[in-house]
């Protein structure tokens, strides 16, 4: 025990044996520099594993530091001490041990004051070092999990729909491009922020959730910096005791994931040479358009078109000539049909138009007009300054039966095509198909 005391040697003998077990180390210093000690309770190397012998003022005390605590600390401590606002100082740091060997305390001293004046400086150590080392575990699994959650793109989040209360993890923010510090989420505010044409999609997962516990659900986010980002979202209900619900989930960004999903989706219905629809999908639209006719009767026809001597074209002008008339010839079709039309090359140099809403009266004159837009095409081999002309012959049908099956529309639509051909080319043939 330090033997410099200014008490009353009864009263420290009282005060020794009284802090002898307790787990706080008590210490008392003078208010100036060099904060001499003035009394230091006896359980130091009980409670802190510390060797104290030789201890006698602040400068000591800091000998016994970890290096990187010490300045810092120290400046820490001298500030406080000259600042006559702060009546109290709290932190932590690394004491050496017998062991040699570093053991993190919780240091807080106080201001004794009387009369206005600081007479002196009292403070508690205590042992923290499982609980710091416990806190500094729990810190470093949080910056892992948020790390792996920002490398795998997911953030994790709490709703509260009776309180319209949510919370994000810092991953969701920046996902996002929202600024943790200045935005505070909210139910509402980001079911604003789901895609106009995702919401019922959303709201048939916040339904299905509602039956079975379990949300699940992709839709796109439309970020307020102008971004729009894929999400998959995944999610559980918890009843709590109050009868009050909460729903802990996932959301995983998979933009890139749906873009390529996109691309290969558009790849698979795309013919690669001009652009156009292909073959399989222009049957998958065909059917769901019979099956649109079937069910509600919306008229449609379809046309078919076929270039005329393609061979002969070929044969004199080169295989890549026709490979740009092909594209030339679709691309001008593709110009002149709308939105909702699906033109697809079926093979060679045979395409076919589905035209939905369409009787055929009005698929009869688009039909023309596609004639005329092929009879426009400016397309002059190589080494030649004049165009090619290039005829094409078509055959066009308005589906008036409802029990006949896409494979008889394209049989009908090509039988009059061929109609067209033999009746000379460049012409078209059209009929009712009922
Ligand atoms: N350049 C090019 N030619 C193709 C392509 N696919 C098919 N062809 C050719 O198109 C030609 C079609 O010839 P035919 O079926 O006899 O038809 P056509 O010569 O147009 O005669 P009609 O249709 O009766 O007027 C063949 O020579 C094929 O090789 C292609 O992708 N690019």
């Amino acid at each position: 025990m330090p033997s410099r005391f200014l008490f009353n040697p009864e009263l420290t003998a009282l005060l020794n044996e009284t802090l002898a077990s307790s787990p706080a180390v008590i210490y008392r210093l003078y208010a100036e520099p060099p904060f001499a000690l003035q009394y230091l309770s006896p359980n130091v190397a009980e409670a802190l594993h510390i060797e104290f012998s030789g201890i006698s003022s602040m400068a000591d005390w800091m000998t016994m530091q970890h290096p990187e605590d010490r300045q810092f600390n120290y400046a820490l401590f001298k500030d406080f001490a000259a600042d006559t606002n702060q009546h109290q100082l709290t932190r932590r740091y690394r004491l050496r041990s017998h062991a040699d060997e570093y053991v993190w305390v919780e240091d807080s001293t106080k201001k004794i004051e009387r009369a206005g004046l600081v007479v002196a400086l009292a403070g508690a150590i205590t042992n923290v070092h499982q609980q710091q080392l416990q806190a500094q575990e729990a810190a470093q699994s949080r910056r892992l999990l948020s790390e792996a959650q920002r490398i795998a793109r997911i953030g994790h989040w709490v709703s509260y729909p009776q309180q319209n209360r949510l919370e994000w993890s810092a991953n969701i923010y920046e996902m996002f491009g929202l600024d943790q510090q200045s935005f505070q989420p909210t139910i509402s505010g980001f079911m604003a922020m789901i895609h106009e044409a995702d919401r019922d999609l959303e709201q048939q997962a916040l339904k299905h959730a509602e039956e079975t516990g379990e949300y699940d659900v992709e839709h796109r986010v439309c970020c307020p910096n102008g971004r729009i980002i894929w999400v998959h979202e995944r999610g559980e209900i918890k009843r709590q005791p109050d009868g009050s619900e909460q729903i802990i989930g996932t959301v995983r960004d998979i933009t890139e994931a749906k873009e390529m999903q996109q691309e290969l989706l558009q790849l698979a219905r795309t013919d690669a040479l001009t652009g156009v629809y292909n073959h399989r999908y222009f049957m998958e639209t065909l059917q769901q358009e019979l099956t649109r006719y079937q069910r509600h009767g919306r008229v449609f026809s379809v046309v078919m078109y076929d270039l005329d001597y393609f061979k002969q074209l070929n044969d004199t002008y080169g295989h890549s000539f026709g490979d740009d008339v092909l594209v030339g010839c679709a691309a001008a079709m593709q110009q002149r049909l709308r939105d909702v039309d699906t033109l697809a090359r079926l093979g060679g140099e045979e395409f076919a138009i589905l035209l939905p809403e369409t009787d055929l009266a009005a698929a009869t004159t688009v039909a023309k007009q596609l004639q005329d837009c092929v009879h426009r095409l400016q397309l002059c081999p190589p080494q030649q300054i004049e165009p090619v002309a290039v005829t094409a012959s078509f055959g066009v049908v308005q589906i008036a039966a409802k029990d006949v099956t896409r494979d008889e529309i394209l049989q009908a639509v090509d039988q009059l095509m061929y109609r067209a051909k033999r009746q000379g080319r460049d012409q078209m043939v059209c009929d009712l198909l009922d």
